[in-house]
């Protein structure tokens, strides 16, 4: 397969550039306002919209990959990805021009990707007829960006939010971690995981909330029934090799590190000085060169190297769909809920199909399939706790922390 065509789409990563836009304190919503707004507990009700903050760089389109020169083309994307630190810019240096322009852009974007907090009484009335799923990815949805892959953990009080939405919903991870890492995040045995980009898929058969699992089942090393998914699993051997072939070409290169997914195998560059990025992307050509059965993607500050199957995380959320038996899309409301270029393949699915609710978590304006965007982690728990609650309250129970709101 000729090189120029291995590198697939890239994305930006906002991580560094959350003070272009108001802080996830400053979220521009009305959901506060709104009738739904009851179904938020009082500590996490959006705040209301304050226009103080906002910086200098306006977000870098996506730029295509120079299919001359793979590494300059990655070096401008990773480039493209990584806008100056907040601690690089300060005020002065933005004319009210930009100033303008900035904040024009973010208002454009949002009126094309509202906030789903303001959604949910419509997706609220959609779901009284339908059965609502929910597929969530990882990394910058369920817990925040940080340095340390290892370190990404998500919060007690997020954990303890998915718990209950999978009480009444069939609840998903889709990431591109590796799904036993995932695991160790979460904890949560009720939950389907699709690992690798959805490249590994394990779930109960016995299904979640009266949804049974059909098909595709196979046993777990204890016996049970299981729902298990695997179409990459001939390239275990060949991502072990390639895992350690760049553990230690990449050794020299300070702040580089690479993360066995299992069916993927990523290089971390978020660590790495910028004048060091030609070096990391020169050495992860040479290695791929040497795998025509593999692909590189390009995600938030990381090379991800994969099987050139057709898979991903999209492939991935109509697998599941069918192993709940949830086909028929006229019953069916699919969330999904992500943040990175990898979950554009599911807001696709779900465009194409015309069903459910895509969200893309975003600090900054970014092209994306989604039609709705939320800001943070600490947004999306916020949207699932909302979720949640009014689900409680269809079945006549009051969510906590909501009783006085509905005056009992
Ligand atoms: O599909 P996801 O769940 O979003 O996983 C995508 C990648 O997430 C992780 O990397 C990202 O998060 C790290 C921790 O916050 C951060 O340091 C890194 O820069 C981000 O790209 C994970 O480590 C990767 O293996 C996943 O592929």
């Amino acid at each position: 397969m000729a090189l120029k065509s291995k590198v697939s789409s890239l994305s930006g990563d906002s991580s560094s550039s959350s003070t272009l836009y108001p802080s996830a304190s400053l979220v521009t919503s009305s959901a506060a306002s709104s009738p739904l707004s009851s179904l938020f507990p009082v500590s996490m009700q959006p705040a209301g919209f304050s226009t103080t903050l906002f910086t200098a760089v306006v977000p870098q389109k996506h730029q295509k990959v120079d299919e001359h020169d793979c590494v300059h083309g990655w070096l401008e994307t990773m480039k493209a990805s990584s806008p100056p630190r907040k601690e690089h810019l300060n005020d002065n240096n933005l004319d009210e021009a930009s100033f303008s322009a900035t904040k024009a852009l973010y208002y454009n974007w949002m009126e094309e990707h509202p906030s789903a907090l303001d959604k949910l009484e419509d997706i609220a009335k959609e779901a009284e007829k339908k059965q609502v799923a929910v597929f969530l990815d990882y990394d910058g949805t369920l817990s925040p960006i940080v340095e340390d892959p290892d370190q990404a953990y998500m919060s007690d009080e997020m954990r303890s939010t998915i718990r209950k939405v999978a009480t009444y919903f069939p609840t998903a991870i889709i990431t591109g971690r590796r799904r036993d890492k995932v695991y160790d995040f979460v904890q949560l045995a009720e939950l389907y995981y699709a690992g690798s980009h959805g490249m590994d898929i394990m779930g109960p058969a016995e299904g979640c909330n009266g949804v049974k699992a059909n098909g595709f089942k196979d046993k777990n090393n204890m016996g049970n029934d299981i729902v298990f998914f695997q179409p990459a699993s001939e390239f275990l051997a060949i991502m072990d090799k390639v895992y350690k072939e760049l553990i230690i070409k990449v050794k020299d290169v300070e702040g580089a590190k690479v993360e066995h997914n299992k069916f993927c195998v990523t290089v971390h560059f978020r660590c790495v000085k910028e004048e060091n990025w030609s070096t990391l992307a020169e050495i992860v050509q040479t290695v791929l060169q040497k795998y025509p059965d593999l692909s590189l993607i390009q995600g938030r500050k990381v090379l991800e190297f994969r099987p050139a199957i057709e898979w991903h995380k999209g492939k991935a959320l109509e697998f599941l769909l069918k192993s709940l038996g949830l086909e028929n899309t006229s019953d069916v409301l699919p969330l999904y809920i992500g943040d990175d270029r990898t979950d554009e393949d599911a807001f696709n699915i779900l465009r194409d199909r015309g069903i459910g609710y895509s969200i893309l978590v975003s600090t900054v304006a970014k092209a994306t399939s989604a039609s709705y965007s939320l800001r943070d982690p600490s947004e999306v728990m916020i949207f699932l706790q909302g979720l949640v609650n009014w689900r409680a309250l269809q079945d006549g129970n009051l969510p906590n922390g909501c009783a006085h709101i509905f005056g009992h």
